[in-house]
């Protein structure tokens, strides 16, 4: 067996056995997904994490391509009970250390009662304690990480089916997962990705019917272009959100937003909508949450902790979502949230 050391901000350093090898540093997180670890694994809004699943085994139905939310995988890190044969050569293939045969239940307490903490890992032949430990005291907080939306955005525009008969949506690509752009092509839209620091001159140059700002990870306040973007076309375009997208929305409209303990991630978040009184099951994976909705109406909550999970405005024509509506991995429950956002455009004449 090739050992591996996880160190941890609490003081411990716990020893692995290596997966896939190398050295690496992030914010230690957990997600409670009991399925859906390719879609987990290529979600962008991982980017500067180690990803623990507290589900004991993964890897076990392989690893597919057409499940990928991206074109690689963004944690920086895997930790698990058992991670199989398939997903260790994924990972090792992929350049992103992996590690398991570590207790993933006292790892994942600590974090519910320490929060997400820094944490460096080591793997592979020649790897020691102290090389774990030098990772974690290089890692900084996530906060830190203000370039973090230039290694996940495109650098180019894209279009996504240019012949549609929908209404046309700029979609500000801020680590978008893949089926945020199917889900509503799907519905026949044109989706113009365009990227995280795109200007207004850039979105004029698509005119589009709706302003859609993607998932992504890190901290909102550093997506400042997304957020200009949104003051500067609120009232005039109808705007829509996933995730970071409520974020920005939200601080861009006179709210705020904070960083949660240890965040919600997993397929099976309980959400109410304060209408219906109705609760559907989510997915989820984030890390900050809004705690001031600005302009904007409270109309979901989650139903553990009561934060935000909807925002909406009729007036201003904003829909947001904390969760991730596009729903892979996860239950179907919220797909309708693609119909009502492109709901809010009139269908294109021209
Ligand atoms: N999935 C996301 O868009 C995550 C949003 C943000 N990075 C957070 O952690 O809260």
């Amino acid at each position: 067996m090739t050992k591996a050391y996880v160190a941890l901000e609490d003081g411990r350093t716990i020893e692995a056995r290596s997966r896939a090898p190398g050295r690496t540093r992030g914010e230690l997180v957990f997600t409670t997904a009991y399925t859906g670890y390719e879609e987990s694994l290529t979600d962008p809004s991982y980017e500067e994490q180690i990803l623990t699943f507290s589900y004991p085994l993964i890897g076990n139905y392989g690893v597919r391509e057409e499940r990928f939310e991206s074109d690689r995988v963004h944690p920086r890190g895997v930790v698990a009970r058992d991670l199989t044969e398939d997903v260790a050569e994924w990972l090792t293939a992929e350049g992103v250390p992996a590690v398991d045969e570590l207790d993933t239940r006292d790892l994942v307490t600590g974090i519910r009662e320490e929060g997400a903490m820094r944490c460096g890992i080591a793997a592979g032949p020649d790897t020691t304690a102290a090389d774990a430990e030098a990772e974690l005291g290089a890692c900084k907080g996530m906060s830190e990480h203000t370039d973090i939306g230039s290694r996940v955005s495109i650098d180019e525009p894209t279009t996504y089916n240019p012949d549609g008969d929908g209404p046309r949506v700029a979609l500000i690509d801020c680590g978008a997962k893949g089926s945020i752009a199917s889900s509503l092509v799907e519905r026949d839209a044109i989706v113009e990705k365009l990227p995280y620091d795109a200007t207004v001159a850039d979105v004029e140059s698509v005119d589009p019917d709706l302003l859609f700002v993607s998932n992504g990870p890190g901290d909102p306040e550093n997506f400042q272009a997304a957020a200009a973007l949104v003051e500067e076309y609120v009232g005039d375009v109808p705007l829509a959100g996933i995730c970071l997208g409520q974020q920005v929305i939200a601080n861009a409209l006179g709210g705020e937003t904070e960083k949660m303990e240890f965040g919600h991630r997993g397929v099976n978040q309980p959400v109410r909508d304060l209408r219906s009184n109705q609760v559907v099951m989510t997915t989820q994976n984030h890390g900050y949450t809004v705690s001031e909705p600005g302009d904007l109406d409270v109309t979901q909550i989650n139903v553990n902790d009561d934060t935000p999970e909807g925002l909406e405005s009729d007036e201003l024509e904003v829909i947001t979502r904390q969760y991730h509506p596009e729903a892979n991995p996860g239950p179907h429950d919220t797909l309708g949230f693609f119909d009502d956002v492109l709901g809010m455009t009139t269908t294109r004449t021209d």
